[in-house]
């Protein structure tokens, strides 16, 4: 919509609201080319890692992206889809089937904090098409700076340049939000149903954190916790919870994802059954490094059967638990008050 305006007033549009999906972010192609250029992003975010750039850049440039790159490349590889990075498919599926879902009342956007769609992008798109409401929905079920934070680091880096800056909320952390847990059970058991065996436990791997953030006051460590706590009580059964991915030499999370895969066997659990509800969307850490790196180690150290249960991912369950949590943080702006149209 676009009201009366004075006389030399520029046109602006205005009165529409909108929800914006972030999640990660991914290489454009799994190229080495392409993964150097989303790592050099990534890891020179000074809330993913904390070292002083001074020192870390000359680290990261001379070593990191000389090496990693080609190795991250291959993982992006096994697990690369027909329409792109799964972290990407999953996630702009998510977000055109929560706009069916909802229909013309709210816009529903995607974007990625690192690469492309970017957030400044999308959100300047957003405003100039008249959205002057904008929830921002990081898909991270659990806060963590790393990746919470710098979501909303990088929206105020785009409204600074702004003049009428729109009115922005943030989904909260949504980790033990208890339709998060129901739909987490329900898929579980499901999943579990339709299985060829009966696993002996459930694991709940997340990606992991330096310890030190922990000490630092985190929540993210807790929360992950917390969510495999009510995961576990909703189904009646254990869930034991690791950390993957560790990067770097410093101490991470424990216990660590691939030492438990590879002792489990050796404690009598022969089938097991992993989830990775720290993720929104599967993407190259569930797909690469748990459903098939960690799956050979699991087999390798004496395990008989593993599966992996894919995360809510752009699933019809996850579109309703979405709808429900995104409605909610939405209240007073889809109801209630009238839309001015100038
Ligand atoms: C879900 C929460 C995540 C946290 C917490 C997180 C912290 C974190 N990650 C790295 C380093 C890497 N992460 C990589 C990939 C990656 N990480 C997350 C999520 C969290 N990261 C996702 C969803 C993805 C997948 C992206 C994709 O394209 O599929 C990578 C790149 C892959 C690789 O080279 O292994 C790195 C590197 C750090 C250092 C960190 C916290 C300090
Ligand atoms: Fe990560
Ligand atoms: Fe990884």
């Amino acid at each position: 919509m676009s009201g009366a305006m004075p006389a030399g007033h520029a046109p602006v549009a205005f009165g529409k609201i909108a929800v914006l999906l972030v999640n990660l972010g991914t290489p454009d192609d799994p190229g080495p080319g392409a993964v150097k250029r989303y790592l050099r992003e990534f890891l020179s975010d000074p809330r993913v890692v904390e070292i002083p750039q001074l020192l870390w850049q000359p680290i990261l440039r001379g070593i990191i992206l000389n090496t990693r790159p080609k190795k991250s490349s291959h993982a992006y590889r096994q697990v690369w889809m027909a329409d792109g990075s799964p972290l990407a498919v999953h996630s702009r599926d998510a977000a055109h089937r929560l706009q069916a879902a909802w229909g013309d009342a709210v816009t529903v956007d995607w974007a990625m904090r690192y690469g492309s769609p970017g957030i400044a992008a999308r959100l300047a798109a957003l405003k100039d098409s008249g959205h002057d409401r904008i929830l921002v929905a990081p898909l991270y079920p659990q806060y963590c700076a790393a990746t919470t934070a710098t979501v909303m680091d990088e929206v105020g880096r785009a409204l600074a340049g702004m003049r009428w800056q729109p009115a922005i909320r943030m989904l909260p952390a949504y980790h033990d939000d208890p339709g998060y847990i129901e739909v987490l059970r329900a898929r579980t058991e499901r999943q579990i149903a339709a299985l060829p065996f009966v696993p002996d436990r459930i694991l709940a791997s997340f990606h992991g954190m330096p310890q030190r953030t922990l000490e630092l006051g985190d929540p993210y460590h807790c929360q992950c916790l917390k969510t495999a706590r009510l995961l576990g009580e909703a189904l009646g059964r254990e869930v034991l919870v690791s950390f993957q991915s560790r990067f770097g030499r410093a101490k991470w999370l424990e216990p660590a994802t691939d030492k438990v895969l590879e002792a489990l066997p050796g404690k009598g659990v022969t089938s097991l059954a992993v989830l990775t509800p720290g993720f929104s969307a599967d993407c190259v850490e569930t797909l690469e490094e748990v459903a098939l790196r960690g799956k050979e180690s699991f087999l390798g150290s004496g395990g008989r059967n593993f599966a992996f249960l894919p995360c809510l991912n752009a699933d019809a369950d996850a579109i309703r638990f979405y709808q429900a949590l995104l409605g909610r943080e939405l209240a007073g702006w889809t109801e209630g008050l009238p839309r001015q149209d100038g």
